[in-house]
């Protein structure tokens, strides 16, 4: 009984300062939220509170309770119900020894300036996830500080009451992480500040300017990771960048939706989430009408032969030397652009600026702006050039008058011809100068008329479809090649490998807007993006922050993305790699399974060790055909169980569509899932493996009937999808063992 431990109505009377505490400054603040906040800021403003070298700054974004005080009541209201999870029991050197309390926000004593609660994310709080006891170091920006852990104690707070608390070593059993993995899924993704093991600390919190690459195993936590990483960064680095500067690339809107409401939870906000497909139209302004990115897939799947043609057009078109092709591409457009700079700018006769002037200036000088951008430039360089010449070409013709016009004064006798002279000279005059004027205002205009804006959609459309300029461009390519590829481009179609080559051309040729130039990025599941996307990302958003995770054997669409590391690490020299082997969702039995499929996969990957957490075994359940009465019994018998998520994941949509539809003729509540679904419990849901990538359910029912798992590539991978959704519950469906590969 937690209650007769010997520090209980100690920790106790802890929890009932802290949220007496909060309270109070709840209450402060709604009565004079504005000069309550100015008033802490300033009192706080020479005060050294946890790492001396703080600075005032530090101090604020540390004290995010305040923050959150003025900006979100809600989430105050939440944090105050469960203050703080975890303590720790440290001393700096030649300090006195120190309790401090974990959460997910900081909170600070405005007149002791006692941390009352120091935020997760705070460095210090690094040695509550590093794992050893004794002496530890953390860091703080570049310095490193040492101190000493006697002890890590967990709490579980529910209500703002004392629920239990336990001290933590290396040899305890982590109960906090055992009670968090036995949880039900209610289709959602949760944050685990409290049980962030020290391999996923090591990511989350790794060098945050550097670009990141995690290989992680089915269930690792790679997404979760991910999204704490953001809310690490922000916290960290918020003084540089915006929320709206960050991104995160997820797969479908449906992963969107699973993924959306932990952010908020971690305290990020503003921060953009959408697809590749999204965010490039946006991004470039070119709407497409996509041909469903699993249409391929599923061809696929249901056709016999699985062996990819060798010219296989989307992994070219994700290849780096697609890029190169484009790159030819853009090099033959920018030469045709410098070749109309032979002309001179003129104003009438007088030339004002050389045109080999300005071809340097496009082609060398400021060669690292997108194309169009040059141009740009070089229209304000113009302008500006034409108004300082102008006056001059003014005042030097109207002197050239003036000198005639004396001259015929003066040179003749004869009345009549001076005056004849003199009025032509005048008449020329008058016409000519406000002539020249009006040419002045049209001379810039006249001059970069020629330098037509390319639309950048109808150019590729006709890099996909001219032969004689593919000859020229890819001259590597086999004539039988070269054909099939034009081919492939008869009829208008648009594919997502188009997308990466659409983003390339507009960054490279008209640059990508400011409010669409992210800054940091993050990608999940990454080893469904090809080599040429992350290169066009990279390069158009001229920045390498990337977060990636991905785990090749989850692949599925390998046909047209990654299927190594290698390439990526060289696109990203800087990158440090990450691998992550045990798997936090499924249960020993369902991994068990899941691994044998693994095994048989190319990849050469480890198998996955899953956390020790037993469960029932999965069971087999033989049927020749989809019988619906046996699916009700067994979906009956896991929501008897406990369960608030089932699934049933098929091997592709049209079975999925199909089976739902007997399902719901026999009374059964269930609901296909599509890629634009709301994700919901009540439901049995289903869907295809392809679409359950990356989320996850209490228990699955994996299913296969006309179309068994073959011993592909592709099937592989499909299949260890389906199995590693499941976190406590697996029942496998259809006509044989074999037809699962086991
Ligand atoms: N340290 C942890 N404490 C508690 N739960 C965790 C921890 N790490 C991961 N989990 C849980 O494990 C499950 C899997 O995490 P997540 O979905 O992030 O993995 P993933 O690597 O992205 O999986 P997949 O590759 O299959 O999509 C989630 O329910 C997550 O909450």
């Amino acid at each position: 009984m937690i209650t007769s431990h010997p520090e209980y109505p100690k920790e106790v009377e802890r929890l009932a300062y802290t949220i007496r505490y909060m309270e109070d400054i709840l209450r402060k603040s709604q009565e004079d939220l504005q000069s309550a906040n100015i008033k802490i800021q300033e009192s706080m403003a020479n005060v050294e509170y946890l790492d001396s070298s703080d600075s005032f700054i530090n101090i604020l974004t540390n004290s995010r309770f305040f923050e959150l005080a003025r900006t979100q009541k809600e989430s105050l209201e939440a944090v105050k119900q469960k203050p703080y999870f975890a303590r720790i029991h440290f001393q700096r050197p030649n300090e006195a020894e120190e309790f401090l309390y974990i959460g997910k926000t900081s909170l600070i004593h405005n007149e002791t300036f006692e941390p009352i609660i120091v935020d997760w994310r705070s460095p210090v709080a690094n040695v509550y996830y590093d794992g050893r006891l004794g002496d530890v170091t953390y860091r703080v920006r570049e310095e490193e500080y040492s101190g000493h852990l006697f002890a890590k104690r967990q709490y579980k707070i529910e209500d703002g009451n004392l629920v239990s608390f336990q001290d933590v070593d290396l040899t305890t059993n982590d109960d906090l992480l055992q009670e968090a993995l036995s949880g039900k899924a209610d289709v959602r993704l949760t944050e685990i500040v409290a049980t962030i093991q020290q391999e996923q600390n090591e990511i989350i919190r790794a060098h945050l300017r550097q670009p990141i690459l995690v290989q992680g195993a089915a269930g690792s936590g790679k997404t979760t990771i991910a999204l704490h990483r953001i809310s690490y960064f922000l916290y960290t680095m918020g003084e540089h960048f915006n929320p709206e500067q960050l991104m995160i690339l997820a797969p479908n809107k449906l992963f969107i939706d699973y993924i959306g409401e932990v952010l908020p939870e971690l305290g990020v906000e503003r921060i953009c989430q959408t697809t590749f497909a999204e965010y490039v139209q946006n991004a470039t302004g070119i709407k497409l009408k996509l041909q469903d990115p699993n249409e391929q897939l599923e061809q696929l799947i249901e056709g016999n032969d699985h062996t990819l043609p060798s010219f296989n057009i989307p992994k070219i078109k994700g290849s780096l030397q697609y890029k190169e092709l484009l790159d030819r591409l853009i090099k033959m457009h920018e030469m045709k652009l410098a070749a109309l700079f032979d002309e001179d700018v003129y104003i009438e006769k007088y030339k004002i600026m050389r045109g080999s002037h300005l071809k340097k200036l496009f082609l060398f000088e400021f060669s690292y702006m997108p194309i169009e951008k040059r141009l740009e430039r070089i229209k304000k360089v113009i302008q500006t050039e034409v108004k300082r010449k102008a006056k001059s070409v003014l005042s030097s013709l109207n002197a050239r008058y003036e000198e005639m016009i004396g001259k015929a004064l003066n040179g003749f006798r004869d009345p009549d011809k001076r005056r004849e002279y003199v009025t032509k000279f005048i008449d020329e005059r008058d016409a000519r100068i406000p002539q020249i004027k009006t040419e002045i205002k049209s001379t810039v205009s006249t001059y970069m008329r020629r330098f037509e804006k390319v639309k950048i959609k109808t150019m590729y459309r006709t890099f996909l479809t001219d032969r004689l300029a593919l000859r020229e461009l890819a001259p590597e390519w086999s004539f039988e090649e070269q054909e099939r590829f034009i081919q492939a481009h008869t009829k208008e179609k648009w594919a997502l490998e188009d997308l990466a080559a659409l983003f390339y051309l507009h960054a490279q040729i008209k640059g990508i807007k400011e409010e669409w130039k992210m800054r940091v990025l993050f990608i999940d599941e990454v080893q469904d993006y090809s080599l040429f996307q992350l290169a066009a990302l990279k390069s158009g958003l001229e920045t390498d922050m990337f977060t990636l995770v991905g785990d090749l054997a989850q692949g599925i669409h390998s046909y047209r993305s990654l299927t190594e590391w290698d390439s990526v690490l060289k696109l990203f020299p800087r990158a440090n790699f990450f691998t992550l082997q045990k798997s936090y969702r499924t249960t020993i039995e369902i991994m068990e399974v899941a691994n044998q499929i693994l095994a048989k996969m190319n990849e050469n990957l480890p198998l996955v060790e899953p956390v020790v957490r037993h469960g029932k075994s999965p069971s087999f359940v033989q049927s020749e055909t989809f019988n619906p009465k046996q699916i009700k019994e067994i979906y009956e018998s896991l929501k008897q169980n406990g369960h608030h998520s089932v699934a049933l994941i098929c091997k592709t949509s049209n079975e999925a569509a199909f089976f739902t539809e007997m399902l719901l003729n026999h009374d059964i509540d269930a609901e296909v899932l599509t890629e634009t679904s709301e994700l919901g419990t009540s439901k049995l849901l289903v869907l295809p493996s392809h679409l359950a990538k990356g989320l996850e359910f209490d228990a699955v029912i994996v299913a296969a009937f006309s179309i068994p798992y073959a011993d592909t590539v592709i099937d592989r991978k499909l299949l260890y999808v389906a199995l590693t959704r499941a976190m406590h519950e697996l029942y496998i469906v259809g006509p044989t063992k074999k037809a699962f590969l086991l």
